[in-house]
């Protein structure tokens, strides 16, 4: 029998789930760089787009910058990424459409839990990793936003999310086990397994750093596995804010 848990580092992330998730503790500088960076990205937006809605705290802050946006005149449709960011939208009047009518998105603005120089990102703190992916994969330009917080080389300082079938969730973390990947499986407040949008399970790798994201990717493949949360080679942009401003990472 694998044990589940362990010593939990991140232990403020396996409980709340996306919908209901308080806002962890954070500076006011936080909170500030979040939305300097989501009030920079929704600069780029222009009449005529379809958008992809990231999820989480900063992308939530983009979204309502999206929304009087919209008020103010500008025509755009939405692709959300969640639930949680799709009431949001709807909240705030912000036409949708779905990838069957729109499979190509020109632009996507989402949150990251970590990037590095290279703009590899860990993704899915919030649960939502998997239509995020798809959203990220299918978009002409994809531009991240974070506060300062998430900068880390080599990536990592935060757990890897896998999104993996209720099915095959033990032979997955018999697998990660061996791999030295230390998988925990993420609870909500109510120490019950967190479900996803897509009614998955989400496994969380506490590993300390990622110095090879390609190689931990290609390990994360196995049957049960349906995505994971290291996004590599997707974003073409992250805006940083820090202090009063905002630094751009451009993909090189
Ligand atoms: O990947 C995500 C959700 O699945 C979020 O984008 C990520 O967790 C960042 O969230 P926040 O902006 O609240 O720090």
């Amino acid at each position: 029998m694998l044990a589940r848990f362990s010593f939990d580092p991140f232990d403020w992330l396996t409980r709340p789930t996306l919908r209901n998730r308080p806002m962890p503790d954070q500076a006011p500088d936080q909170a500030n760089e979040k939305q300097l960076a989501a009030a920079a990205a929704v600069q780029e937006l222009a009449d005529g787009m379809v958008v992809g809605l990231g999820s989480g705290s900063t992308s939530a802050l983009a979204i309502r910058a999206i929304g009087a946006a919209v008020k103010g005149g500008l025509d755009i449709l939405g692709i959300p990424t969640s639930v949680a960011s799709e009431q949001l939208a709807r909240e705030l009047g912000i036409p949708l459409t779905t990838l069957d009518e729109h499979p190509a998105v020109d632009l996507t603005i989402d949150g990251a839990d970590r990037f590095n120089d290279s703009l590899d990102l860990i993704k899915g703190g919030g649960g939502a990793l998997l239509r995020e992916k798809v959203v990220a994969a299918a978009s002409k330009r994809f531009i991240v936003i974070t506060d300062a917080s998430k900068h880390a080389n080599p990536l990592g300082g935060f757990p890897v999310p896998v999104e993996v079938i209720p099915f095959g969730v033990q032979p997955v973390l018999q697998r990660f086990t061996d791999l030295n990947l230390n998988p925990v499986i993420r609870q909500t407040a109510a120490g019950v397994p967190f479900i996803t949008d897509e009614n998955n399970l989400i496994v969380d790798l506490q590993i300390a750093a990622v110095p090879d994201p390609t190689k931990l990717a290609e390990q994360l493949v196995t049957p049960g596995v349906v995505e994971h949360g290291l996004f590599i080679g997707l974003a073409d942009e992250v805006l940083m804010g820090v202090g009063g401003g905002v630094q751009r990472f451009t993909a090189s």
